[in-house]
């Protein structure tokens, strides 16, 4: 049974593929209500209302995946999340349209002073004169930032008669020309422009990107508008230019705090505002709460997710191809780290045949996830695989061979200790499923799942049976047995499989047998 916390408002009809899950049980409170046991929460969701730091994570040891349900990650800390293998996951462009709209709707009011004419004839004033509004047509618009927003917005633009002029590092000249927008550097946009607004995310180098120096270099009586996110303009330095004349007017949907409480900047008759509204339509807030309850959905089912922001993105068909190798991966990370019992500083994985052509480094990602399984206290998966193995100083390494050993695919674990190796291979053959097919340089077959012993032994007549016959005497079932060896009287392996755990005065016994090398006990899942 998975629990799905809902924390924020999210539209409850897009929740609808969660509220059909017959193993789910949703719960839509604040994740601050006491009512909420948060140790149990597999899933949550929120907009940008609920902050989830590292102290909400540490609260909610079972949490898997985060869902934003919209675009900015800011109120996320997904470093944080990423260290405890939680996935996060957004919504894209579910807003796109919505707030391209609402920014829209905010500069053409901006332009002709529409909230403040308005609460006049509320006031049963009739002010014709004192609201000389300015056109659109002909104007130029700069864009900061030409991602989805910024594109629609510069359509939307366009179809007034404005020419658009974009700032975004990332914008090639051939996507430019198709948009039909000009592509500047910042200094041009913030020289030319009549109207500028910014679409970009928060980041280090966007906070504060319009403060006192950009704002020197507009036009006077440049207007601005904000509907990404608070403290890309700075609000001190705009308050600033507003005071002195120099903007001719502002438009805020976001605040560098929200809610905003006392700000230099509602004193001015020409700042209009409103309340982080981007997003709130109902065909948005349809469109995020359908695609991320989807996601969580398809997250919980064990299949790919495609909008998460700290895992790479794999389509079903490809993750569908992968998935009996993903399997294998980990199961291999999984029996080499119970086998290799001491401190590891490498690990490298060789791929061979069919499985070559495929996402590897999911592979790779997967047999660490099945490595640190059983060795640390956190949770790794595909998320913080790599980050855990870096912090562990552990190398990893990623090989593409030619050489399959006869099989249609293969994968080659490799693990370096201080004093010992490991070497685990292992094939997926169709119709038959996941094999390991060599060990530490023994040949053998086996299906590496459930309770299994691995004995490393001298090539003698008797060691099976004396093996046997403990096991027989302790009424313990063999389920499966493979063997192998290098050469006759040499050094050997067997395989064996039971339908439950072995105990440790079991394995003590086995232990003491003559001909006995190393005795492991491993516990693999499927
Ligand atoms: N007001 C709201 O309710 C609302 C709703 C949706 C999105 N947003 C916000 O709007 C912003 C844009 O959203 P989007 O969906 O268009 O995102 P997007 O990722 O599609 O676009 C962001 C663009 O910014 C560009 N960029 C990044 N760093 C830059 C820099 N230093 N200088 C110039 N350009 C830079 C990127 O190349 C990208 O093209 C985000 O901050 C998002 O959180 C607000
Ligand atoms: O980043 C976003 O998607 C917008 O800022 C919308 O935020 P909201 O979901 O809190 O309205």
């Amino acid at each position: 049974m998975f629990t799905i916390l809902v924390a924020d408002a999210i539209s409850k009809e897009g929740l609808q593929p969660l509220l059909e899950m017959e193993n789910a049980l949703i719960i839509q409170k604040k994740a601050s209500d006491p009512e909420v046991n948060l140790e149990n929460i597999d899933a949550l969701l929120v907009r940008s209302a609920t902050k989830v730091n590292n102290e909400l994570l540490n609260k909610m040891p079972n949490l898997k995946i985060i869902a934003r349900a919209g675009v900015g990650v800011d109120n996320i800390e997904v470093e944080a999340a990423t260290r405890k293998g939680i996935v996060v996951i957004n919504a894209p462009d579910g807003n796109t349209i919505s707030t391209a709209e609402h920014t829209f709707a905010m500069m053409a009011s901006m332009m002709r002073n529409i909230p403040q004419a308005h609460q006049t004839v509320k006031n049963l004033e009739w002010k014709r004169n004192n609201y000389l509004g300015t056109e659109l047509y002909g104007k130029t618009l700069g864009i900061i930032g030409m991602g989805r927003i910024g594109t629609e917005l510069a359509k939307r633009s366009k179809a007034f008669g404005m020419m658009i002029k974009v700032f975004d590092p990332f914008l090639t000249k051939e996507r430019a020309a198709k948009l039909g927008v000009e592509s500047c550097n910042i200094d041009t946009v913030l020289q030319d422009a009549d109207i500028i607004t910014v679409h970009t995310p928060l980041t280090a180098e966007t906070k504060g990107m319009i403060n006192e120096k950009a704002l020197s270099k507009t036009k006077k009586g440049v207007f601005f508008l904000n509907c990404a996110r608070g403290g890309i303009i700075d609000e001190q330095a705009l308050a600033k230019y507003i005071g002195i004349g120099h903007v001719a007017g502002a438009a805020l949907d976001v605040f560098e705090t929200e809610p905003p409480g006392e700000n230099p900047l509602f004193k001015f008759e020409n700042v209009i505002a409103t309340p982080h509204l981007g997003a709130s339509t109902k065909e948005a807030q349809l469109n995020v709460a359908t695609q991320v309850a989807r996601e969580v959905r398809l997250f919980l089912e064990n299949n790919p997710v495609s909008n998460s922001i700290n895992l790479p993105a794999i389509s079903k068909d490809i993750f569908e191809k992968i998935r009996p190798f993903h399997q294998i991966s980990k199961q291999m990370g999984s029996i080499i780290s119970q086998c290799i019992k001491e401190g590891i500083h490498e690990i490298s994985i060789t791929y061979s045949g069919t499985v070559a052509e495929l996402e590897t480094s999911y592979l790779t990602k997967a047999a660490l996830a099945g490595f640190f399984k059983n060795r640390i206290a956190v949770n790794v998966n595909e998320v913080n695989a790599f980050l855990t193995a870096k912090e562990r100083g552990i190398t990893v390494g990623e090989k593409i061979s030619a050489d399959a050993y006869g099989y249609a695919n293969c994968i080659t674990v490799t693990a370096k200790g201080e004093e010992h190796s490991f070497v685990i291979r292992g094939t997926y053959i169709e119709h038959y499923g996941p094999r390991i097919v060599y060990l530490n340089g023994f040949n053998i077959d086996f299906l590496p799942e459930g309770n299994l012993l691995y004995i490393h032994h001298m090539d003698r007549p008797g060691v099976i049976g004396r093996v046997g016959k403990i096991l027989g005497d302790q009424s313990i079932n063999i389920a499966t047995m493979q063997v192998g060896r290098k050469e006759v009287g040499g050094e050997a392996i067997m395989v064996l499989s039971f339908d439950r755990p072995l105990e440790d005065d079991t394995l003590a016994l086995l232990t003491k047998l003559d001909d006995i090398v190393s005795i492991n006990r491993m516990t693999v899942t499927g």
